[in-house]
């Protein structure tokens, strides 16, 4: 088979696209979904393989940058609409198509690069490690109550259409980046993603509805849901799916929550993409009628290890000695000492000391927006201590207080 790896031209879009739809079982995206990802593709890092003249791969990535523990921006590649065409699978093309990707990510600058994996099992053999994790609630709202904060009755809520709705999720998004590891802030044209509502995604719901949270004036948070009717012998049984739900302060986010579990003729509520430390398992009054299940998120590799450790801040004071592998990108494989603090001024550089902890950048991924802990993945068996101490001293630096969350996906 001789095949060609090489950079979209933007004409071949049209087919470069339908390889991927094909490759994830060749449902067409609805038409309105099939624009807007056409705008966002930037054609210039997006890469295919072909054989002869047809597409038989695709492999794309966003310009993001990332927030890390700290609140700091990481510049990142997003990468996406990876596939393979299954006449040509298991022949080694996703991994060609790594290989160049993490390559053109390297000659960029961006330090990490991160991807959500329509499997998990894909992306660990080239270096990404499951760093976020999303927990989805199914929640009895017939028996589950919430005790609000004080304030919630002044929060002024109100419906609002999806132009106005758009510009004021966008900004209740943009305010809360940086306090949340894992959020991507993005560029023009993203804010239009969760607007996007064809009638084909609905399943006899409703279309997408806003309702907007507000005081003095400002808006304070917004949420934006699908309600599906049902109806049994015994009365009402709709369900409300929550999209988005986002509030700057407690009584604002209380507010939002209070109003989707009181919409009448409604008894379930559906959230399926919440950050594991949602303060609403902190208002309910039952947390095992939220039928809560938790999954992998985002996955991260660091591209430029030392840029990358740099880049965010630790919440102890650390001063450790890591034995890093990395075979699929080799620059970063070796010995690194990495000495940082709360205050945020980190250095990750190379040495010749001898090592604290021996591990690859798989687990220096998971580690990385403090959500998985060195010390649980020691226990798997994945990071091995060398020096008495340093395992819980690094654990401790790395961990953050607040869950990192994709709250979109990409
Ligand atoms: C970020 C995103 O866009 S995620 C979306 C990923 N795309 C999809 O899931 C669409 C459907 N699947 C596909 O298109 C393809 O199967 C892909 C892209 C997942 C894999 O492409 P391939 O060209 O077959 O992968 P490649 O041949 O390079 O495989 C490399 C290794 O990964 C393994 N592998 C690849 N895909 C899978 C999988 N889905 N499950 C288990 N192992 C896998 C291969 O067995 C191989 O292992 P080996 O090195 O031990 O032999």
């Amino acid at each position: 088979m001789t095949t060609e790896l090489r950079v979209l031209r933007p004409s071949e879009w049209n087919e470069w696209f339908e390889c991927l739809e094909l490759a994830f079982g060749g449902v067409a995206e609805p038409p309105e979904q099939r624009e807007l990802d056409e705008q966002l593709t930037e054609h210039e890092r997006s890469i295919g393989i072909w054989d002869g003249t047809d597409v038989v791969a695709t492999a794309g990535a966003f310009s993001f940058r990332v927030a890390v523990p700290g609140g700091a921006l990481v510049p990142a590649a997003g990468v996406t609409m990876v596939s393979v065409a299954s006449t040509h699978r298991r022949r080694g093309l996703l991994t060609s198509m790594m290989r160049r990707q993490l390559d053109d990510v390297r000659a960029l600058g961006e330090p990490i690069a991160v991807l959500t994996a329509s499997e998990p099992v894909i992306y660990g053999r080239f270096g990404y490690g499951a760093a976020s994790r999303q927990m989805s609630l199914t929640i009895d709202t017939d028996r589950v109550r919430l005790t609000v904060p004080q304030g919630t009755d002044e929060v002024r809520l109100r419906h609002a259409k999806p132009d106005e709705a758009m510009a004021a999720c966008e900004g209740v998004y943009e305010q809360l980046v940086a306090g949340r590891p894992g959020t991507p802030a993005h560029g023009p044209g993203w804010e239009r993603k969760p607007m996007v509502d064809p009638v084909s995604s609905r399943q006899g719901g409703s279309a997408q509805q806003c309702v907007l949270a507000e005081r003095d004036g400002e808006i304070v948070g917004c949420v934006t849901y699908h309600i599906k009717p049902d109806w049994e012998p015994s009365g009402p049984k709709g369900t409300v799916t929550v999209n988005d739900l986002a509030a700057l302060d407690p009584a604002a986010y209380a507010a939002l929550w209070r109003f989707v579990f009181e919409i009448d003729l409604t008894s379930t509520v559906e959230a399926r993409n919440r950050p594991v430390d949602d303060a609403v398992l902190h208002l309910v009054s039952d947390v095992r009628r939220c039928n809560i299940r938790v999954r992998d998120s985002l996955h991260v590799r660091l591209v430029e290890l030392g840029a990358a450790l740099e880049a965010r801040t630790y919440r102890a004071p650390v001063d450790v000695v890591f034995e890093v592998e990395d075979a699929f990108c080799p620059w970063n494989a070796g010995r690194w000492r990495l000495t940082g603090d709360a205050k945020g001024v980190a250095s990750c550089r190379r040495t010749d000391d001898a090592a604290d902890l021996a591990l690859s950048v798989r687990e220096l991924g998971s580690a990385y927006l403090g959500g998985e802990s060195l010390s649980a993945l020691a226990l798997a068996g994945r990071v091995r201590e060398l020096r008495s101490g340093a395992l819980a001293e690094a654990s401790l630096a790395f961990s953050s207080d607040a869950a990192p969350w994709l709250p979109r996906g990409f």
